[in-house]
C-alpha cells in the first residue's frame, strides 16, 4: 500500500516541485497540499500558481486549520516547504501525531541552539529534537536516515558544497592549513517565492552577500568537519547553483588519488555524477535531481566546481530521496 505523503508550504517553489515529484511517485501517494491558515492562495488548485502543473496535480492548497491533529495522523510522511520558523513550530506537533518529517528549513540541521539565535534569529524550543534529527546529506548519511522520524534535509550551498569537498577532506588529501574557500552563486529561485526588492528583475544582477556571516557557514563546517570560507551570489538566472571551490592539496598528492577518492564515495550513488573530464555547469543540472561535479589541480592546488538544482538537489529531491531511503526504495525512485 502507498505511504500517504503531504506537502505544507506547497506553495513556495521547493512546495511545488516536491508536489510535481509526488504526483509521479510509484510507493507515495499525495494526499494533501496544505499553506498558511491565512494564506491569500488557500483553496485555489496548485496548478492555477503553477500551470506546468495542470492535469498533471490539481490538488488545492489547504489552509492549515488550528488543529492540526487530524492531519498529522492521517499522513505517514511530510515534507516541509516552509521557512525556517514555521517548521521549528509545525515539525513537533507532526511527529507527536506518529508523522514521520522531512524538513527543508534550516529548522534542525545543526545540534546546538545557541547557533539558532546567533544565525536564525529566534530561540529554538527542542533542542531534544535536534539531538534527534539526521542531516539530509543523503549521500553520506544513508544509514541514519533509513532510520530517523525526522531528517533536516541538507541546505542548497551546503549540499553541493560538501558533496564537492566531503571525499578530499574523509581522505585526508587537502592541507586545511589552508582554508578552502567556497564561492558559490546562487539563481533568484533560492531566495523563495514571495517577492521582495533585492529579487525582483530590475534589482537582480551579480552580488556577492552574507559575506562572512551566511547561515550555511556554520553549517557547512560541522558537518563537514573543516572551517571553509565561504561567500554565496545571487546571479540573474532562476535556477542552479554553481560553486567554485578552490583548496589546497596535500604535498604529493596525485589526481588519479583525487579520482579515486570520489569514486570510492559515489561509485554507487547514482545522483552524484563525478567528471572525468572538464568542469559541470548549471546548464548541466538545471530542473534535474543530480550534483556534478569536476575539477583541475595546478602547483599543489584544486578548484572543484559543483553543480546542482536548488530546487532539486538542493531541496525538493534531496527530500524525496532521504524519504525513499528511510521506507527502503530505490533512492532514485521517482526522481530519474
Ligand atoms: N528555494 C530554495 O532554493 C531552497 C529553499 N530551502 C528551504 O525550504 C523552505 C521553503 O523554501 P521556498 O520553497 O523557497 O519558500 P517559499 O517562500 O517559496 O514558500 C514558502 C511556503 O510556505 C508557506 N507558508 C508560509 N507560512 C506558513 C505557515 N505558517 N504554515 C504553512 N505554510 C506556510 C507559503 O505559503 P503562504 O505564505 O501562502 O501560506 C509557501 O507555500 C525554506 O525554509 C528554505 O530555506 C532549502 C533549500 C533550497
Ligand atoms: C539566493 C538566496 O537567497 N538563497 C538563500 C539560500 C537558500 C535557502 O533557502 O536556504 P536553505 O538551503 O538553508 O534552506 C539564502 O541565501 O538565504
Amino acid at each position: 500500500m502507498a505511504q500517504k505523503a503531504i506537502v505544507v508550504g506547497a506553495s513556495g517553489y521547493t512546495g511545488a516541485e516536491l508536489a510535481k515529484i509526488l504526483t509521479r511517485h510509484p510507493e507515495f501517494e499525495l494526499t494533501g497540499l496544505y499553506v498558511s491558515t491565512n494564506s491569500q492562495d488557500a483553496d485555489k488548485p496548485i496548478s492555477a500558481l503553477y500551470p506546468q502543473l495542470r492535469t498533471i496535480c490539481d490538488l488545492p492548497l489547504q489552509p492549515l486549520p488550528e488543529d492540526l491533529t487530524e492531519i498529522a495522523q492521517n499522513a505517514d510522511l511530510a515534507f516541509f516547504g516552509t521557512a525556517h520558523e514555521v517548521s521549528h513550530n509545525l515539525v513537533p506537533i507532526f511527529l507527536k501525531n506518529g508523522c514521520k518529517a522531512f524538513d527543508l528549513s534550516g529548522a534542525f540541521r545543526v545540534n546546538n541552539v545557541d547557533f539558532y539565535t546567533e544565525y536564525y534569529g529566534f530561540t529554538h524550543q527542542y533542542p531534544e529534537l535536534l539531538e534527534k534529527a539526521v542531516y539530509g546529506l543523503a549521500e553520506w548519511n544513508h544509514e541514519k536516515i533509513a532510520q530517523t522520524d525526522l531528517v533536516a534535509v541538507a541546505g542548497c550551498y551546503p549540499t553541493v558544497s560538501q558533496l564537492s569537498l566531503k571525499p578530499l577532506i574523509e581522505n585526508d588529501l587537502l592541507d586545511l592549513n589552508q582554508l578552502p574557500v567556497i564561492n558559490a552563486v546562487s539563481g533568484v529561485s533560492g531566495a523563495g517565492r514571495k517577492a521582495s526588492l533585492t529579487s525582483s528583475f530590475c534589482e537582480v544582477s551579480l552580488n556577492a552577500y552574507g559575506v562572512f556571516n551566511h547561515r550555511h557557514q556554520p553549517e557547512i563546517a560541522v558537518h563537514l568537519g573543516a572551517e571553509v570560507i565561504f561567500t554565496p551570489h545571487l546571479g540573474n538566472f532562476k535556477r542552479g547553483i554553481l560553486a567554485t571551490i578552490t583548496a589546497k592539496l596535500k604535498a604529493g598528492v596525485t589526481d588519479e588519488q583525487i579520482r579515486a577518492a570520489y569514486r570510492q564515495y559515489y561509485a554507487g550513488r547514482p545522483l552524484v555524477r563525478v567528471y572525468e573530464q572538464g568542469l559541470p555547469s548549471i546548464k548541466a543540472v538545471e530542473f534535474t535531481p543530480y550534483c556534478d561535479i569536476g575539477f583541475a589541480t595546478k602547483n599543489g592546488h584544486i578548484i572543484v566546481v559543483g553543480a546542482e538544482d536548488n530546487l532539486l538537489k538542493g531541496a525538493a529531491a534531496q527530500a524525496v530521496q532521504c524519504a525513499n531511503i528511510r521506507y527502503g526504495f530505490n533512492e532514485v525512485l521517482g526522481l530519474i
